[in-house]
């Protein structure tokens, strides 16, 4: 399968989405190279991710003929590499048609101490230059100043929707406008983003679309770093994709154990990758026995180049799964329903978010498989069915137990509801019979003030006086008998 940003990526400038400001600047320059050569030779397209740039660099080839050399400019060896293309510009390309369009990716990595060297170079240049960058301010002066800047604006949501919507009509699928609003708002104007998030969405199935979003969210560094382990065959550049990574080595080795056998195809090749794996996981425990950590540069080297290397992988798009541990996304459609009723009852139970219900219930799940006593408490808390409690144990019979322990739960919780309810009626009668005593009480009261003809009230002062009286009396009497 064909990754969408390259199937459906404009192969003509019309066809690029709110970006005229910018065509109408490289167009004129690129014509200019048609007949001569502009005065300012090369062009730099500056911009966020995902917005275009490199789109217009082959949309322009395309239409112009020209033949794109795209290098990078974080490579060491670019700067040879330029020189010998300039210099090959000089004549035209086997057929005699063709020119020479250099494309020069993260202009803004190239190093200082190369800069007056490739701006030596743009003076000499006998064919079009164009360069991108996301920051064009960390591009070197010295190259800045022999270019001119094309600003790519940050795409807009509806820009997104947009172009996403083409996508769907395109491959005759049906995706809810609600699950391409919320990807749309989560690519913050990166329609690469975008894009990708919408081929796993369908991939994986669009009524999960939020929960995979939201693990897209979670993993994104992890997605990225086996994007770039399992698409290279250069080890240094394997190497360099744990880097900046929040996932331990542990979590990374679980990821690539996970997802080897859907990159690689040969037996012999998912074998080598294997092998590479599990010397990784040698180097690991070493380091995590010893504490000399160390070896966990050993042990990286071996997850990351070793298992780049490892042999022929399959082309195109290629969807990373969980590890089992953390993965849910494979169930049956019937666990699905189960799994999300669960996580709705945790997220209301135990006000959390999703993702922490999601996460909850992964601890949950280790729970009722070895402890069935607190699973049953939980079971209650959250009201959980049989249907439930079967797929947090994966154990029809752990989860009769447990079911049988809820039972038993219930039953004392009704015998206390029960004791508190008898409680609580009595002490509500017990109040009630006192005031109809007390109400009793005044009355007689009211009758015999009347019948003395001495209706007065007894002032609030007085009646304390009376009682400290009362009170005072009391003290003498306990005096009286202690001695
Ligand atoms: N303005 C746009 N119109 C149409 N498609 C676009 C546009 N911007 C991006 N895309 C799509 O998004 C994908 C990535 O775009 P592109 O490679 O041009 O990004 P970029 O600006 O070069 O990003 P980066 O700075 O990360 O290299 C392409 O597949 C393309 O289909």
């Amino acid at each position: 399968m064909l990754p969408w940003t390259e199937k459906y990526r404009p192969k003509r400038l019309v066809d690029i989405v709110n970006q005229d400001k910018a065509l109408e600047k490289v167009k004129p320059w690129i014509e200019q190279w048609v007949h001569g050569a502009p005065k300012k030779k090369a062009l730099i397209l500056a911009g966020p991710p995902g917005s275009g740039k490199t789109t217009t660099v082959y949309a322009l080839a395309n239409e112009y003929k020209f033949e794109v050399i795209e290098l990078n400019a974080s490579d060491d060896r670019t700067f040879g590499k330029i020189e010998r293309y300039l210099n090959a510009a000089y004549t035209m390309d086997v057929f005699g048609r063709r020119r020479k369009l250099i494309f020069l990716d993260e202009a803004d990595n190239i190093e200082p101490s190369g800069a007056r060297e490739i701006a030596k170079l743009i003076t000499k240049a006998r064919n079009p230059i164009i360069m991108s960058a996301n920051r064009y301010w960390e591009v070197p002066i010295e190259i800045r100043n022999k270019a001119e800047i094309v600003e790519y604006k940050r795409l807009t949501q509806r820009d997104i929707l947009k172009a996403l919507f083409r996508i769907i009509k395109a491959e005759g699928i049906f995706v809810p406008k609600e699950v391409l609003q919320m990807i749309a708002k989560r690519a913050r104007g990166d329609l690469r983003a975008a894009i990708n998030d919408l081929q796993t969405v369908v991939s994986g199935g669009v009524e999960d679309a939020e929960l995979i979003l939201a693990y897209r969210d979670v993993e994104k560094s992890i997605f990225e770093a086996l994007g770039t382990i399992f698409a290279t065959d250069n080890a240094k550049r394997a190497k360099m994709a744990l880097m900046n990574l929040d996932n331990t080595p542990d979590e990374v080795l679980l990821w690539l154990d996970e997802n080897i056998p859907y990159v690689y195809y040969k037996p012999e090749d998912i074998a080598r990758a294997y092998d590479a794996l599990s010397r990784a996981d040698i180097y690991l425990g070493r380091a995590k026995r010893s504490g000399s950590y160390g070896l966990w540069k050993y042990a990286m080297d071996m997850m990351t180049a070793g298992v780049a290397v490892a042999g022929v992988k399959k082309k195109g798009f290629m969807r990373f799964y969980p590890p089992k541990t953390l993965r849910i996304l494979r169930d049956t459609k019937e666990e699905r329903s189960i799994r999300d009723s669960i996580v709705k009852k945790i997220m209301k139970g135990m006000h959390m978010s999703k993702l922490e219900a999601i996460e909850t219930m992964q601890i949950f799940k280790a729970i009722f498989a070895n402890n069935l006593d607190v699973a049953a408490h939980i079971a209650v808390f959250l009201e959980l069915g049989d249907k439930e409690l079967e797929f947090l144990t994966e154990d029809k019979e752990k989860a009769a137990k447990i079911k049988g322990k809820t039972l038993s739960i219930h039953r004392k919780l009704k015998k206390v509801k029960t004791e508190l309810e008898a409680r609580v009626e009595e002490v509500i009668g017990k109040e009630k019979e006192e005031k109809a005593e007390g109400m009793d009480k005044k009355s007689e009261k009211e009758e015999a003030v009347e019948a003395e003809g001495k209706k007065e009230e007894i002032k609030p002062k007085e009646e304390k006086e009376a009682k400290e009286k009362k009170k005072d009396k009391q003290a003498t009497l306990f005096e009286f008998l202690k001695k």
